[in-house]
């Protein structure tokens, strides 16, 4: 990304950011309201930019299918994510956008739950599951999809500690590269690159240590904030 801006009426969220990331797993970590939702909707091409983005190669902004290949997003919570009753739909949905064949959809989604040995689950209604679990079925539906790229903003909102562990090891094995965003540092102890946003800015940018620049800096804005 080059300048990568947005505004919402005249006010900028994101402030011409500038980032080259190769790192298979990244972290993205800051404050409540400093922009990380905004930039992992950008980075899905699901908000106005200005400026230059390109996600494996994809001009994301302006090539929807293209998008729906190069990056999947994890929704903090999983239910602004899932549109249909049963597990198996939810599934198929992006494969459909992605212009698979009826066959080839059936077969990605049954492979799909395979792996996750989940294929006892195809028929069931989301409606009636936990949030972990609805959780999971998000992140099947978006690694159905093979992304170049996921994003995953906040995963662990809401999980208590083993389905966070399960969570975590899940997304330790995928293939995928993997932006994780997070305001919490511990959640992000595993990533190459972590890059700190503050007010719509790049704050700092560099390995794991930016993480307790970033604790020691929270701590200290705790003991003096009102
Ligand atoms: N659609 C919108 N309309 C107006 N303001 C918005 C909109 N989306 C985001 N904002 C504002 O942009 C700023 C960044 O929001 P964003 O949700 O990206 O932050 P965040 O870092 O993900 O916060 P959190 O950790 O609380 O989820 C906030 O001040 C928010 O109020």
């Amino acid at each position: 990304m080059r300048g990568l801006r947005h505004a919402v009426d005249g006010v900028e969220i994101l402030r011409g950011l500038d980032l080259e990331v190769s790192e298979r797993r990244i972290g993205i970590v800051g404050r409540n309201g400093s922009g990380k939702t905004t930039l992992a909707r950008a980075l899905c091409g699901l908000v106005d930019i200005q400026g230059h983005l390109r996600v494996a190669g994809v001009d994301v902004a302006r090539d929807r299918r293209g998008a729906l290949g190069a990056v999947g997003l994890l929704f903090q919570n999983p239910d602004h994510q899932i549109i249909f009753p049963t597990v198996a739909e939810e599934l198929s949905f992006g494969l459909r956008q992605q212009g698979l064949a009826r066959d080839a959809v059936s077969d990605r989604v049954a492979r799909t739950l395979s792996a996750f040995q989940r294929s006892d689950w195809a028929d069931r209604s989301i409606h009636d599951m936990s949030h972990g679990q609805k959780q999971l079925v998000c992140l099947m539906a978006i690694l159905a999809m093979a992304p170049e790229v996921v994003v995953l903003d906040e995963p662990f909102a809401g999980l208590d500690i083993p389905l966070r562990m399960r969570l975590a090891r899940v997304l330790d094995g995928i293939g995928s590269a993997v932006v994780h965003i997070s305001h919490a540092p511990e959640d992000l102890l595993g990533c190459d690159r972590v890059i700190w946003l503050e007010d719509g800015r790049i704050a700092a940018d560099g390995g794991p240590a930016v993480l307790s620049d970033y604790a020691a800096h929270m701590r200290k804005l705790g003991e003096t904030e009102c």
